[in-house]
């Protein structure tokens, strides 16, 4: 504070001193808000303006004034002051023009001082007005160039990074290039190895050769040496042979010589001779003596002919010995030559193996080089490779693991799915049991796939199958537009994607049932155009598509046929009719003279009543309907064939080729075993209902709403008893229209009963899918008569009756 207070400008003597004056500057600010404030230039300190009031301390005479004038550069006014001092009114004696005027010079003087710490006050706001556009312009400027610099930076940063990427791109390309070199290298590496192990083999071959050069060489060069020695000893011979040759020649000479000479002595002896012939007396003896001489000589001669015959013979021996000798060392300087050549041959081809040898040393010893390098690399891709087998191993192992583990699950599956199978079949074997006891109708449900008339391929799902272990195969759920859902459990349900023989393979125990002496009905019930008249019939002209009934026949004849061995004999009898509009017509009337053996039913006439009976067995039998006794599937699938061409069928809204009346097939069968004495009578009866429609849907007219109007009364009739049935009534309406007459054994005695709901997959058959599924569901809770085998003891006179 008192250093602060040295900092102030003096202040106004004009003014009283204010006792905010002394208070702590911060303080002051506070109370002087609303002041118009020097800006803190020099740290000067505000000068409070006196109150206009305070008259006694305005004392200052003009001198004073002026020179309170030249400090008052400093005064500060606040707004309230400034405003006091504009305000102030002249106080005092009304004439008092002297006190007036004292008071205006005071006055005029404090507006001066005012004025001049106006004009003060403006000078040092323009002063910090250009100090701050100075600041301002230097921050500006340091601002561009900090922008300059940011720019400079940014672009310098751009360089960088597009040099990094640049950088990066070079070093992908090198890390490609590397990656390709070391593929390259690899590669190289695998045809070098190949490569060293082909030239360490011809290496090894060479110095095979080399060496076997070199011993052949050294032997070579030993024999050389051998045969230079021979040929030395050879020359020494020859020349000691000539020697002893000239020796011989000289000595022959001497021999010549002394035979010349013995000669010349033998003919001066002669000459004696004949010179002393004359004396041959006298010299008789000396003639004795001379020829004993001559003897002598003689044998001298003889003795040294033979010495030179000897001789002779020896020279010719040591000449052939030398020729031989010559010729051996012909032979074997030519020997020696040749060896020299092979030699030389030898050492020229040993020259080229050493180049040859050298060569490949350098080039082995590059490639020991590149060897050693590749060993290099091949130790860190072995040490790599290492690594990557211990992974491998690893996975190897957890591979084997996991092998074992899906081997182990894969027997289990196995064993789950055998026990499955078993479980199934003990399923369906407690199934029958329990039906058989329960006497229920089966029920079966058939979804049949989406035509393209129904707009196949559109996503809209209106049934699923619920997945669970106990729905699996047997639930239904039909999806109302809603979401709502109807769950329904049957016997068994067929999706869509269900084939004949599928549906078939299910059925074929029931078919058996017939064959064993059991009554079996199997009809099929739905909205028309939902697969009942495919599910029965099927599309005879496709094998794979042919239906229950042709199945079923089929079937019926293999196994009778397979039965005879065991000593049973089948008759089949066929009939069909059809119920339209509440009238039964027999399908099979206009074959009558088609050659078939028909039994001729009682007052069989075209345009009859066909009425139904039941016996007191249950069998049903149909006034004047026609039976055809059938031996082969053949007859059976001509019969059918001409029962369909007769079959009410007509266009509707829902189907193209819609049945619109009840289709009947009924095979009876009976059987007898000939060795057994056992007799069965079992009966097939396949039905097509007509399909259930709702009028308004079928927008049906004239005749065809006649005809829906009838079909919907005789399917009315058979829910009636079918609830009748259900609820155990006394009364079941079972006459009320001509199906359920027909069906009673089936419904309510001891027939085996099964039932096909189809259904239409259709988003817009839905209403009518529910009703059908609602109707299945009571049918399937329904109880009926208890199965009953009809078995019996062959009677003496065995007779089949029907009716
Ligand atoms: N499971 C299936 N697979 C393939 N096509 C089928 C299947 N079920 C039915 N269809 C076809 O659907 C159409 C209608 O079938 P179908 O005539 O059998 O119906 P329906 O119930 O007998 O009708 P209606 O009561 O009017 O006689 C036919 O063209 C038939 O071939």
């Amino acid at each position: 504070m008192a250093s602060r207070n040295q900092n102030r400008p003096p202040r106004s003597p004009l003014f009283k001193k204010d006792s905010a004056d002394e208070a702590p500057l911060d303080k002051r600010r506070k109370i002087g808000t609303g002041r118009v404030v020097v800006p803190a230039r020099t740290g000067r300190v505000r000068q409070p303006f006196a109150a206009a009031n305070n008259r006694q301390d305005v004392v200052a005479t003009g001198d004073m004034a002026s020179t309170e004038s030249s400090e008052c550069g400093s005064v500060e006014f606040t707004k309230e002051e400034v405003e006091a001092l504009l305000n102030e009114k002249t106080k005092g004696k009304k004439f008092d023009t002297k006190g007036k005027m004292e008071q205006m010079n005071d006055y005029i003087k404090r507006l001066r001082l005012c004025i001049k710490w106006f004009q003060e006050l403006e000078k040092s706001f323009l002063l910090e007005q250009e100090k701050l556009r100075n600041s301002l312009e230097s921050a500006e400027r340091k601002c561009t160039e900090t922008e300059v610099q940011m720019k400079n930076k940014e672009e310098e940063f751009n360089a960088t990074v597009v040099e990094l990427r640049e950088q990066n791109a070079s070093l992908q390309e090198k890390f490609a290039k590397e990656e390709s070199d070391k593929l390259d290298a690899i590669e190289c590496h695998r045809r070098e190895s190949e490569a060293r192990v082909v030239a360490e083999k011809l290496q090894a071959s060479v110095s095979a050769e080399l060496e076997k050069t070199q011993q052949e060489k050294q032997s070579a060069t030993q024999r050389v040496t051998t045969l230079n020695d021979m040929y030395k000893r050879l020359q020494e011979y020859n020349t000691s042979l000539q020697q002893y040759n000239s020796k011989l020649q000289t000595e022959l000479a001497t021999a010549n010589d002394s035979l010349k000479r013995v000669e010349k002595e033998k003919l001066a002896i002669v000459e004696n001779l004949s010179t002393l012939r004359g004396h041959y007396n006298s010299l008789q003896d000396q003639l004795t003596s001379s020829r004993a001489s001559q003897d002598e000589a003689v044998k001298q001669k003889e003795a040294l002919v033979n010495d030179v015959a000897c001789l002779r013979g020896e020279l010719q021996q040591v000449r052939d010995d030398r020729d031989r000798q010559l010729i051996q060392v012909q032979m074997l300087t030519t020997e020696a030559l040749k060896y020299k050549e092979s030699t030389g041959k030898s050492f020229a081809e040993l020259d080229i193996l050493t180049i040859k040898s050298n060569a490949l040393e350098e080039t082995c010893s590059s490639q020991r080089e590149q060897l050693r390098i590749l060993q290099h690399q091949l130790a860190a891709a072995n040490e790599k490779l290492k690594m990557t087998d211990l992974s491998a191993s690893e996975t190897r192992a957890e591979f084997e693991e996991q092998k074992r583990i899906v081997r182990e699950l894969q027997d289990r599956l196995v064993d789950a799915e055998l026990q499955i199978s078993e479980g199934e079949k003990l399923r369906k074997k407690l199934h029958n049991t329990i039906l058989e006891l329960k006497g229920n109708i089966r029920v079966f449900c058939r979804v049949r796939p989406l035509l393209r008339d129904d707009g196949a391929g559109t996503e809209t799902t209106v049934i699923s199958y619920p997945t669970s272990t106990e729905a699996l195969g047997r639930g239904i759920d039909l999806i109302q537009s809603g979401g709502q859902k109807y769950p329904f459990t049957f016997d068994k349900v067929f999706t869509h994607e269900a084939s004949q023989q599928d549906v078939f393979i299910e059925i074929s125990q029931l078919v058996q049932s017939a064959l064993d002496g059991y009554k079996v009905c199997i009809f099929a019930y739905g909205q028309t155009g939902s697969g009942k008249t495919y599910t029965m019939m099927g599309r005879p002209e496709a094998p794979e598509q042919k239906g229950l009934i042709p199945r079923s026949l089929e079937q019926i004849f293999q196994i009778s046929q397979s039965l005879s061995s065991q000593g049973w004999k089948y008759k089949m009898q066929a009939s069909m009719l059809e119920i339209y509009n509440e009238t039964i017509r027999d399908l099979l009337t206009i074959n009558r003279s088609s050659g078939l053996d028909m039994t001729r039913i009682e007052n069989a006439a075209p345009g009859k009543q066909y009425s139904i009976k039941h016996d007191a067995n249950g069998n049903t039998y149909v006034s004047d309907l026609t039976i055809v006794d059938v031996c082969s599937i053949k007859e059976i699938s001509s019969l059918l064939h001409q029962a369909a061409q007769s079959r009410s069928v007509g266009k509707t809204q829902m189907n193209e080729q819609s049945s619109r009346s009840h289709f009947v097939f009924t095979l009876r069968i009976s059987g007898v075993n000939e060795s057994t004495e056992q007799q069965v009578q079992g009966v097939l009866n396949l039905i097509d209902l007509a399909g259930s429609e709702r009028l308004s849907k079928s927008e049906s007219t004239g005749d065809r709403l006649k005809e829906t109007q009838a079909i919907n009364k005789s399917l009315s009739s058979l829910s009636d008893v079918i609830f009748a049935l259900a609820k155990k009534d006394d009364h079941v309406p079972f006459r009320n229209s001509k199906l359920t007459y027909l069906l009673q054994p089936c419904l309510g005695g001891d027939s085996k009963t099964l039932m096909f709901v189809n259904i239409s997959p259709e988003p817009s058959s839905v209403g009518e899918s529910l009703c059908s599924l609602r109707f299945a569901a009571r049918v399937n809770a329904c109880e009926i008569g208890i199965p009953r085998r009809q078995m019996t003891a062959r009677p003496s006179d065995s007779r089949l009756s029907y009716g």
